[in-house]
């Protein structure tokens, strides 16, 4: 088979809020999206998410890294063997660390036993390639991005928008020949999104997150807290720049004295806020605003944007694209390229000196 053919590539995303195990399938070249197939979801049990909780900030190697590997490899295993006709995989894994300018980053979870025990070659640790030349080493999602720019024949410059754990977003001028041309993309986290907001659902309410937004429209968004939040110095760091799950952990801090509506009101808030700040880096004003991730399922989130924000905001589910899985799309899309040898991340997408195909492949041995 020549190497530039389509093929079905199955793409893994295990995300920051450490909810389960996204899979989907995509006919690819590595450059263009021809068609998308069967995806699927494996929830993590409450067991598994805490031993993964508990390894959050840990680095290889250290108490509680093996073992919560282990449980990302066995869930990703249950999950993929269910999906039939993949020729490649692309295995994200699970970030428990997250430190590009010191230790680096860590995504937990080895393709090599994946490629082992589903007898189909994994690409995986994308990430620690571009850390190396320079790069945050995150967000990656960005190229997949500009070729669902390409896939839904946008002609004016847009941004994607992704409401997950943390949030990030991508500026796109789909007039360029590719993402890896100057001018066409530019990439960065905006801030934290629901990771900090399901933190306080935990410990305020035993629940995983505020569903719909229902405790948040009970309350008000406390002004003080949120000029509090805002001072952060990361709003005002040019971009590329990226966050560890983590960062914004202080943010429970700033509304420590609030009742439980208006704090989850107020975090809510400081999700929406870190994006209008995003927006402001961006070159030129995109058409149109298209949000992925679990945060799109928040009506009081995607509000304050509406209300926030001068441009259109959208689900990309209005543009015919799947919000729950475009980050598995995404990690297909980017273990084909790494396959034929193309770029998975520039200097305007993740700050690395140069173009990097960033990832591993690892094939099943011969039996
Ligand atoms: N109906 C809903 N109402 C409110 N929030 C929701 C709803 N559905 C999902 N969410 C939020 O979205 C989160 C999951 O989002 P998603 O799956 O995009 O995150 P992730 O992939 O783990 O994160 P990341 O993109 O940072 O890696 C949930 O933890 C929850 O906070
Ligand atoms: C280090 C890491 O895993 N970062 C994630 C996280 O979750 C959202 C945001 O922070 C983004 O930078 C990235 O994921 C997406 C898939 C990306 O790399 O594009």
């Amino acid at each position: 088979m020549k190497n530039s053919e389509p093929l079905w590539v199955l793409g893994t995303m295990s995300g920051t809020s450490l909810d389960g195990v996204d899979a989907a399938m995509v006919l690819t070249d590595g450059v263009r999206i021809l068609d998308f197939g069967e995806s699927g979801y494996r929830p993590y049990s409450a067991q598994e998410q805490a031993v993964l909780r508990a390894a959050l900030g840990r680095w290889p190697g250290e108490d509680g890294v093996a073992e919560a590997a282990r449980i990302v490899e066995d869930a990703h295993l249950e999950l993929l063997s269910s999906i039939g006709g993949a020729a490649l995989i692309g295995f994200h894994g699970q970030t428990l660390a997250h430190d590009p300018e010191g230790r680096g980053t860590h995504q937990a979870g080895d393709g090599a036993r994946l490629a082992e025990e589903l007898r189909i070659p994994v690409v995986w640790d994308f990430r620690s390639a571009d850390v190396r030349m320079g790069g945050q080493g995150a967000p990656l999602a960005p190229f997949y991005h500009f070729a669902c720019a390409q896939w839904i024949g946008a002609k004016r410059p847009l941004a994607m928008l992704n409401l997950g754990g943390v949030g990030n977003i991508t500026w796109i001028d789909p007039h360029k020949p590719g993402p890896e041309t100057p001018g066409a993309l530019l990439a960065f986290d905006t801030g934290p999104a629901n990771a900090p907001l399901n933190d306080l659902m935990m410990q305020r309410r035993g629940e995983p997150f505020d569903r719909d937004g229902s405790l948040a429209s009970q309350g008000e968004v406390v002004a003080g807290a949120l000029e509090l939040f805002l001072d952060d110095v990361y709003f005002r760091r040019m971009p590329p720049k990226s966050l560890d799950r983590d960062a914004f952990a202080d943010m429970l801090e700033l509304v420590r004295e609030l009742d439980d509506a208006d704090a989850a009101a107020t975090m809510t808030g400081m999700a929406a806020a870190a994006v209008m700040q995003a927006m402001e880096h961006c070159p030129i004003p995109p058409d149109q605003l298209l949000i992925t991730g679990g945060g799109r399922h928040n009506p009081v989130m995607m509000e304050m944007l509406r209300v926030g924000l001068d441009c259109p905001v959208h689900a990309i589910e209005e543009v015919g694209l799947n919000g729950d899985m475009l980050e598995a799309q995404a990690f297909a899309y980017l273990a084909a390229r790494v396959q034929r040898g193309l770029p998975t991340s520039c200097p305007t997408t993740t700050g690395v000196r140069a173009l990097v195909g960033g990832g591993e492949i690892s094939s099943p041995s011969i039996l």
